[in-house]
């Protein structure tokens, strides 16, 4: 099987086959414009061909580092926010055994993340918890000014001078940023940090390919050469070199668009296993922030399944009419557990004995997909093998390649967020930053 298949038999309906064959020419021009730089934000396409470019040097310093910090912690703490933090949770969620805590020994230090909020309580109790730990930190942000991460790594920066010195914490922090600019770059060139590049022209939606995401997942022990060699087999199959009917991001692209011209408006990415929770988290940033503008795209929301099905699958099968489904399946679990025969049979489930889990799973899935594609909302099914660093590398990739083609057949311009500086701008003028006072006296007058 290929890294992944994609199956839009069940968007018939709401949409014909003429209508996604008819998309063919925006498609390919859309992935031509994202090879060749000739659309909008050209500026931001280095991810584009990243995963071929990344060399085995690169990856054996990322691995090399990463030994290092993990040689002197127990815990790294790594702090971002956005593409900053999303690309490396979504993956370490993806392939971590999600009870590992309770296990007695750890092989690999524990990786927590921090500056993706700014919950008082959530830092309090992040730097109580890890106090009898030694600890190491990874600070990433492109622009170093972003709020959230600098406020968390003032707090983890102290914590680990006055445990380690000055000294030490140079040898245990280590920062993602700008090559050259922002205060991320000065204070890791004052404080003698080691430090990895965020390319200027990788967004950082789209930067889980590069340290942004690499370093955190070596240093909690996943195969990032694995993740990389999926990632450029995915660039290699949705190439624009790849017919339309054979390149799963440009079809994935062409059955939403085709849907969201139907006015199916919010795309809902549904998976069976909790472990994608956060793929759907990053997925959501990668649309919601790529598409969301000019007064137009796809809402991206997303469900884990069968959990909600007890809570959104109500809305789902029956609430406004507005909503597709796309689901990322997966063929085969790691592990095997079978449902043992009961002998009072009480709850009636003996029929089930000898069935694996994956397979009621699966049934739920099969039986989930035609309720809803009868109740109005169309699907498009991503399936993968299983979930390992390989396939997982593949699916991401091809996530991002379909939004920028996505982006394209909107008219937007894929690789901005300007609306993002709305909240920035009144969260600063609210809480006094010199240069704002005006503005802050309006706002607290509207409170
Ligand atoms: O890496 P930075 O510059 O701290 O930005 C973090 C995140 O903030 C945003 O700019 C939006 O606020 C995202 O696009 C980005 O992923």
């Amino acid at each position: 099987m290929s890294i992944l298949s994609i199956n839009i038999d069940k968007i018939y309906g709401t949409v014909s086959a003429a209508d996604v064959a008819a998309l063919k020419g925006e498609m390919e021009q859309g992935n031509r414009m994202l090879q060749d730089g000739s659309g909008k934000g050209s500026d931001f396409l280095g991810w584009v061909n990243l995963p071929e470019s990344i060399t085995s040097e690169e990856l054996k310093t990322i691995r090399k580092c990463a030994d290092n910090l993990a040689s002197l912690a127990d815990v790294i703490l790594v702090i971002g926010i956005g593409g900053s933090y999303l690309g490396a949770k979504a993956v370490l969620e993806a392939l971590s055994d999600p009870f590992q805590l309770l296990r007695n020994k750890q092989e690999k230090p524990i990786v927590l993340f921090a500056g993706q909020n700014l919950s008082e309580d959530y830092l309090y109790e992040l730097l109580e918890g890890t106090r009898s730990y030694k600890i190491a930190a990874i600070v990433i942000s492109k622009s170093g000014t972003t709020t959230e991460p600098a406020v968390a790594f003032r707090l983890i920066k102290n914590e680990i001078e006055s445990r380690y010195g000055a000294e030490g914490a140079a040898k245990r922090i280590v920062a993602i940023t700008d090559a050259a600019r922002g205060a991320l770059r000065t204070l890791a060139t004052n404080e003698g940090y080691e430090t990895f590049v965020i390319p200027d022209n990788i967004g950082g939606r789209y930067s889980v390919l590069t340290p942004v995401g690499l370093l955190p997942l070596a240093a909690a022990g996943i195969n990032v050469d694995e993740l990389v060699r999926g990632a450029r087999d995915m660039e290699k199959a949705t190439g624009t070199d790849v017919p339309f009917e054979k390149n799963p991001a440009m079809i994935y692209a062409a059955a939403r668009t085709a849907l969201y011209r139907a006015g199916k408006k919010i795309e809902i990415l549904a998976s069976y296993d909790p472990k994608l929770l956060y793929v759907a988290e990053w997925w959501k940033q990668l649309y919601g922030e790529s598409e969301g503008k000019d007064g137009k795209g796809i809402f991206p929301a997303s469900v884990t399944l069968t959990a909600d099905l007890h809570s959104m699958g109500q809305y789902i099968q029956q609430g406004e009419r507005t909503l597709m489904e796309t689901v990322i399946s997966v063929t085969k679990p790691k592990h095997k557990v079978v449902i043992e025969k009961d002998k009072d049979n009480l709850d009636g489930l003996n029929f089930l004995a000898g069935k694996r889990i994956s397979e009621v799973n699966r049934m739920a899935e099969m039986g989930t997909l035609l309720a809803h594609f009868d109740g109005g909302v169309p699907n498009i099914r991503i399936e993968i093998p299983e979930i390992n660093e390989y396939y997982i590398g593949g699916l991401l990739y091809f996530f991002e390649k379909a939004c920028g083609i996505s982006g394209y057949a909107l008219g937007v311009n894929p690789f901005d967020q300007p609306g993002v500086e709305a909240y920035k701008k009144n969260m600063f003028a609210l809480l006094g930053k010199p240069g704002y006072e005006e503005a802050g006296e309006e706002l607290r007058k509207r409170l």
